[in-house]
Order: structure tokens, then C-alpha cells, then sequence
């Protein structure tokens, strides 16, 4: 007995799955309804779950009445699941990082560096398809560079925390190290190096105790474009650990980072190869050294859905426009598609070659999402309370659940989701006054504390403390406080991207704008294959037909519109 891979699929629309002749909806006997991998019919509209056997799709032709709302926002670019690599055939050649064609150092960095301490390590599908394709290692899909400078062009599209960081940093670290090793400007440099290194050591030298600039000082190869600070370090220390054992230099340009250092780093005698930069600070020191941007072979565009949309667009643009004469790969990354990047890169990147997978724009199913109801009692549309006593659901479920010490639970980590940027400091001081463990995320919280607050949110390691049943007072008989709770308020834009693995439940204070937005906030809980919880605090000024459209979707697996 082999077990179907097609057990996803609505068995009666295609007629490949298990028990293809049974009518959908009719569960007889008392564990009829058991090991449904579909839901229940609730009417007999058709079911947009299909693709056809000449392998068109007409998933999208959805019932216009299920997805209306969502269609009216009108914010995601539809992407056909014919477009998409569906099948598990096409993805599933490389089963360990081994049978990639990196340098042995870089796939040595991988198990004992970025993924330490994992055991049985595979590459995501998102890994799967894109590093052969960008190594050129790929025979089925080929890159369609069509420009007469040769330039391959590259959008890898995949769902939030699918590792997409890796599958660009590996194939592009790869490139430059094959680059330095055909370099013989590189060659001769360091043949100068160890002659002058040596002839420094002699009794008696007196000659000049400083080296030539290194070839690569201020002349970066490799250039990764992220939207924040935050994204910077986290991208940063990924390709730091790369760097440790493949040996190349990488350094972080953000805000974060004082203009000494960064000058410091950047013209090192020592040269630099890799810049992860936020797209302002790179544009101001290009103005500065417009020779910054004249040898960069590799340029990564990160968030791509971030920058290129209105506010960063113009600066993303002026630094793409001076690096491309060089770039010989450029390449794009996102976890959702906009209707603007859709159109931006049929416009300006018709030959792009776009890897996505196959659920892209789908919410994972291990994401589940609640619906609070703020215009019912007790709340009457005091969202504050509802949010507050969420969280102290959340606290006072956890410490139910005693850790191996008597006493101690694990600290629960949840990201508090609103619409706007001023909104996040009122909701986090009234999460305080409740005794929560509360931090606004925007750019006036003391530094300190936010990078602290962050850093517990990104580490996947468990955080415990003690109960205290003192100080848990029953509600209205003094201060409450929820020691066990750990509370970001924050806009999507201040944690886009953000890894934080430790978070099981995000709670959407506001009712999201767009699907877009939905995707990003949901989509820091539930990473890498862990389970979460999201929950919406849906007011009377909020679209009730969204909410209820988007848990639709998320329920059947599909992407959002
Ligand atoms: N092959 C793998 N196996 C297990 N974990 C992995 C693998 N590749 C990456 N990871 C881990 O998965 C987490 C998420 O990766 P990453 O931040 O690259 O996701 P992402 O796709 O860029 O997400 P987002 O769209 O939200 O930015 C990281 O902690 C990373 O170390």
C-alpha cells in the first residue's frame, strides 16, 4: 500500500485521488466523517480545488460569490496554479544539500553554521527549485536571459518562512567564490600580499608597513537590497555564518549602524564582497562613491514586494538602474505578488524567469485562524480589552501547562498586529496597563529594548519562568500581571520578514487592508513547518466579508485573491 500524494486534491473533481466514485458530502456510519481531507460540501457550487488533466487550471475560475470581497481589494497578482511548479515530481530531485553543485565550504556552512543543530536537514521547495536554477545546474528549466548583455533575471516567489533567504544567498555566495578563484587581479593581489607580509617580518625593513587597497575595497560584488534595519542584521547573520567557512567579507549597512564603521568597513585595505544594505543607505553612499555600484555581478532584491512599492520605488530603481550595466544575475524575492510588481516586472523584466511555489499566497493550513467579535459583550467594541484579554487567555492557557520544573512554564511570544504606525504605542501602554509584557515596535521605542524584545521573538529556543499563583489574581481583586507572556505591538512594515520562529500567535488588533497584508502578519507565525494561531479582533468598522472570505481560504488550503 503506497500512500496517495494526491490526497490534497478534491478526489471527485479530478478523478485521481482514493474513492473517486463516492459523491462528496455523504459520510455514513459513526466515523463517517473522519480522515477527510477535504471538507464537507456545504453546497453544491463547484469546488475551485481542480486542475484539469491537460494540466489547464481552473482553480482561479472561483465562485464569484465566495471571493468577492477579497476580489474587490483586488491587491494580488493571480498567479495559475498551472504556472506554478504543482508537482511534487519537480521538486523533489534534491533531496539533501549535498546534490547541489555549491562549493564543499558552503554546504559544510549550512549543517554546522546556519542550520546547526538540525537533524535530518532538507532543502525547502523553495531551495529545491531555485538553487539549481540560479547555479545553472537545472536541465528542465532553463533561465530565459534574453538581454544582449547576458544578464539572467530571477523572481523566486514563495510563502512567508519557506527559506528563501538560503536559496539565494547559497547559489549567489557560490558565484563569487567561483568568480574570486578565475580572478587574476585577485591572484596577483595576493601573491603582493604574502611577498609584502614577508618582507614586513625581516629585521631591518623599512619600507612602507601599510598594504595597497585590496581590489575589492569599497567595490562590492554582491549586493542584497532588504527594507529594514531588523532585516539587515537577520539577513546579515546568515551570510555571516556562510562566511565563517567559504571565507568571503560581508558587511550590514542599515540605520542601526554608526557611519564610522560603516565607512571603516567599506574601505578596508581588506576588501568587501558582500553588502546587505537597506536601499537609502546604500543610495546616499553611492552618491557619495558612485564607483560603489561599478563591479556588482549579483544584486538581490529582497521583499521586492516592499520595494517596489510607492514609497521605496524610486530609491530601489536608482540603485538598480547604476549596478545593472555589471549585474550579470539579478534577482527578486517575495512572499506575495502585488498587482504593481506583477505589472512592474512584465513591463521592465519581460524574460524573468519566476520560480514559485505551489502555495504561494496560501495562509498554511497549520495556521489557524479565530474571530473575536469585539461589538458583543463583554467588549462593546473596546478593542483595547478584547486584545488584552486575548492575550491573557493565551497566558493563563499556557500556565496550565506545567514544563519539567515544578512551577515553570515556557514564556508565550505574541505579535499584536495594527493598521497604523501610531496606533501601535497606545495599544502596547494599555497592554501594559494590564499587566502585559507589552512593546511598541516603531522607530521611537528605545533601541535597547526593542533589539532585546526582537532578539526573543527570533530565537526558536524556549523562554520559562516561574509562575507565581500570587500574581495572578483573580479578575477586579487588585493589579493583575502576566508574567509568562511576552507581548510586540507593531505595524507589518516594522516586522516584515522577521524570523520570528518563536511566535504561536499573532493577533490582527485591526482587520488587515489587503490579502497582502493578511499573508505577511499571518505569516510570522506558523514558519518552517511549526503550527500557529492567528486571531482577528473584528470591530464595526471593520469588513466582517473579508475576515470571513480569507478563513474560508485558509480553510481550504487556497490562495488568497
Ligand atoms: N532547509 C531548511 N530546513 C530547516 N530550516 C530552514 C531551512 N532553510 C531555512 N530554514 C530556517 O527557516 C527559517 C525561515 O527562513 P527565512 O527567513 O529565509 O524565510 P523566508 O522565506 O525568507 O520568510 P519571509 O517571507 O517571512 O521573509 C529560518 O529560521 C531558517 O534558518
Amino acid at each position: 500500500m503506497v500512500l496517495s500524494d494526491r490526497v490534497a486534491r478534491s478526489s471527485a473533481r479530478d478523478g485521481q485521488g482514493c474513492d473517486s466514485k463516492k459523491p462528496r458530502g455523504r459520510y455514513d456510519g459513526p466515523f463517517g466523517g473522519m480522515n477527510q481531507t477535504t471538507p464537507p460540501a456545504r453546497d453544491p457550487r463547484p469546488s475551485f480545488r481542480s486542475i484539469r488533466d491537460d494540466g489547464k487550471d481552473n482553480r482561479h475560475k472561483k465562485d464569484d460569490r465566495r471571493t468577492k470581497a477579497m476580489k474587490m481589494q483586488s491587491s494580488l497578482a493571480t498567479v495559475s496554479y498551472g504556472q506554478r511548479s504543482r508537482t511534487k515530481a519537480s521538486i523533489s530531485e534534491v533531496e539533501t544539500f549535498d546534490k547541489f553543485k555549491l562549493i564543499p565550504a558552503l554546504k559544510q556552512a549550512v549543517s554546522e553554521e546556519v542550520l546547526k543543530g538540525m537533524v535530518d536537514i532538507k532543502p525547502t521547495p523553495v531551495q529545491r527549485l531555485a538553487i539549481p536554477a540560479l547555479l545553472g545546474q537545472e536541465t528542465g528549466r532553463r533561465s530565459r536571459s534574453k538581454d544582449t548583455s547576458g544578464r539572467q533575471e530571477f523572481l523566486l516567489a514563495a510563502e512567508t518562512g519557506s527559506g528563501k533567504t538560503l536559496a539565494y544567498l547559497l547559489p549567489v555566495v557560490n558565484a563569487l567564490k567561483e568568480a574570486e578563484a578565475a580572478d587574476a587581479g585577485l591572484a596577483t593581489y595576493r601573491e603582493y600580499f604574502e611577498k609584502q607580509m614577508a618582507a614586513m617580518k625581516e629585521p631591518g625593513y623599512t619600507g612602507p608597513r601599510e598594504f595597497d587597497p585590496h581590489p575589492t575595497t569599497a567595490r562590492p560584488k554582491v549586493i542584497v537590497l532588504v527594507p529594514t534595519a531588523e532585516l539587515v542584521d537577520q539577513v546579515g547573520a546568515v551570510a555571516k555564518a556562510l562566511s565563517h567557512a567559504a571565507k568571503f567579507k560581508a558587511s550590514m549597512y542599515s540605520a542601526n549602524v554608526s557611519a564610522k564603521v560603516i565607512n571603516m568597513n567599506m574601505y578596508s585595505p581588506k576588501g568587501i564582497d558582500l553588502v546587505i544594505a537597506t536601499p537609502h543607505l546604500l543610495a546616499s553612499m553611492a552618491d557619495s562613491d558612485p564607483y560603489i555600484l561599478s563591479r556588482v555581478s549579483h544584486m538581490v532584491i529582497d521583499e521586492a514586494d516592499s520595494l517596489f512599492d510607492r514609497s521605496f520605488s524610486p530609491v530601489t530603481t536608482s540603485i538598480l538602474d547604476r549596478a545593472l550595466p555589471t549585474v550579470k544575475q539579478l534577482i527578486l524575492c517575495s512572499a506575495t505578488i502585488p498587482n504593481r510588481l506583477d505589472n512592474l516586472l512584465a513591463s521592465q523584466f519581460p524574460d524573468m524567469t519566476r520560480i514559485t511555489t505551489p502555495n504561494l499566497h496560501a495562509i498554511p493550513r497549520r495556521v489557524q485562524l479565530g474571530v473575536i467579535d469585539v461589538m458583543k459583550d463583554p467588549y462593546r467594541n473596546n478593542k483595547d480589552l478584547a486584545c488584552a484579554e486575548a492575550i491573557w487567555s493565551i497566558g493563563k492557557d499556557a500556565a496550565r501547562h506545567e514544563g519539567s520544573v515544578p512551577g515553570e512554564v515556557d514564556v508565550k511570544r505574541i505579535l499584536v498586529f495594527v493598521n497604523e504606525r501610531e496606533k501601535t504605542q497606545e495599544v502596547a501602554e494599555y497592554l501594559v496597563s494590564k499587566g502585559i509584557d507589552a512593546v511598541a515596535l516603531h522607530r521611537d521605542t528605545e533601541e535597547s529594548r526593542q533589539s532585546e524584545m526582537l532578539e526573543s521573538f527570533t530565537s526558536a529556543e524556549p523562554i520559562k519562568t516561574k509562575v507565581d499563583s500570587s500574581a495572578v489574581p483573580a479578575p477586579g481583586k487588585g493589579r493583575r500581571s502576566l508574567p509568562n507572556t511576552k507581548v510586540i505591538v507593531a505595524t507589518d512594515l516594522a516586522s516584515r520578514g522577521i524570523d520570528t520562529l518563536a511566535v504561536r500567535h499573532v493577533i490582527l488588533y485591526d482587520v488587515p487592508h489587503t490579502t497582502i497584508d493578511f499573508i505577511h502578519r499571518l505569516g510570522r507565525a506558523g514558519r518552517m513547518g511549526r503550527r500557529g494561531r492567528g486571531i482577528v479582533l473584528v470591530g464595526r468598522a471593520d469588513r466582517r466579508d473579508i475576515v470571513a472570505e480569507v478563513r474560508e481560504s485558509m480553510f481550504m488550503g487556497q490562495a488568497l485573491i
